[in-house]
């Protein structure tokens, strides 16, 4: 019986009248965009509007928290603000511990961006030892060995959205 993942849902959350944001890194742009694809998918699956749904990059997941805030005021100063956002990165272990230092400052800031933006922060930084274990939680490794946890991201987005939204 598999035990690991998200659980069913409690109920089915109508995504129709929601605005999501997802701002997304470029490094290792193949995973990143599989990702991003599975959160849309999954999204409009449940209701969500494709013109409700406001896609933005950053260079590098680092760069996530600080673009997030500035994202997120940016679309309530348009008029239109978000009801979520989805930060989306990539992080793939390399020969120094640069991995470890982004992987923890970057997880804490989006944590406490919550507070300050006042809104669900749904955490998409996935943190790798190899490539393959990117590309698996992607669900593009040759074996399609796991789902796209972008699709996860996308159904946690829609019911924090509307569970917990103002
Ligand atoms: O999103 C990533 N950024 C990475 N580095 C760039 C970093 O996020 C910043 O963009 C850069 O340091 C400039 O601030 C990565 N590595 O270094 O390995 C990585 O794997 N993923």
């Amino acid at each position: 019986m598999a035990v690991k993942g998200l659980g069913k849902p409690d109920q089915v959350y109508d995504g129709s009248k929601i605005r999501v944001g997802i701002i997304h890194a470029r490094w290792n742009r193949v995973i990143i965009d599989a990702l991003v694809k599975g959160a849309i998918e999954r999204m409009a699956s449940l209701g969500v509007e494709e013109k409700n749904i406001i896609i933005e990059t950053v260079p590098g997941s680092y760069e996530l928290p600080w673009g997030t805030k500035r994202f997120v005021d940016r679309q309530a100063k348009l008029g239109k603000p978000l009801d979520v956002v989805i930060p989306i990165g990539v992080l793939i272990k390399g020969s120094t511990m640069h991995f470890e230092y982004i992987s923890d400052s970057t997880t804490h800031a989006l944590m406490s961006l919550q507070e300050k933006v006042d809104m669900p922060v749904i955490f998409g930084l996935l943190t790798c030892m190899t490539e393959e274990q990117a590309l698996a939680r992607a669900g593009i490794d040759e074996a399609h060995s796991m789902h796209n946890h972008g699709e996860d991201w996308g159904a946690a987005a829609v019911e924090m959205a509307v569970k917990f939204g103002k």
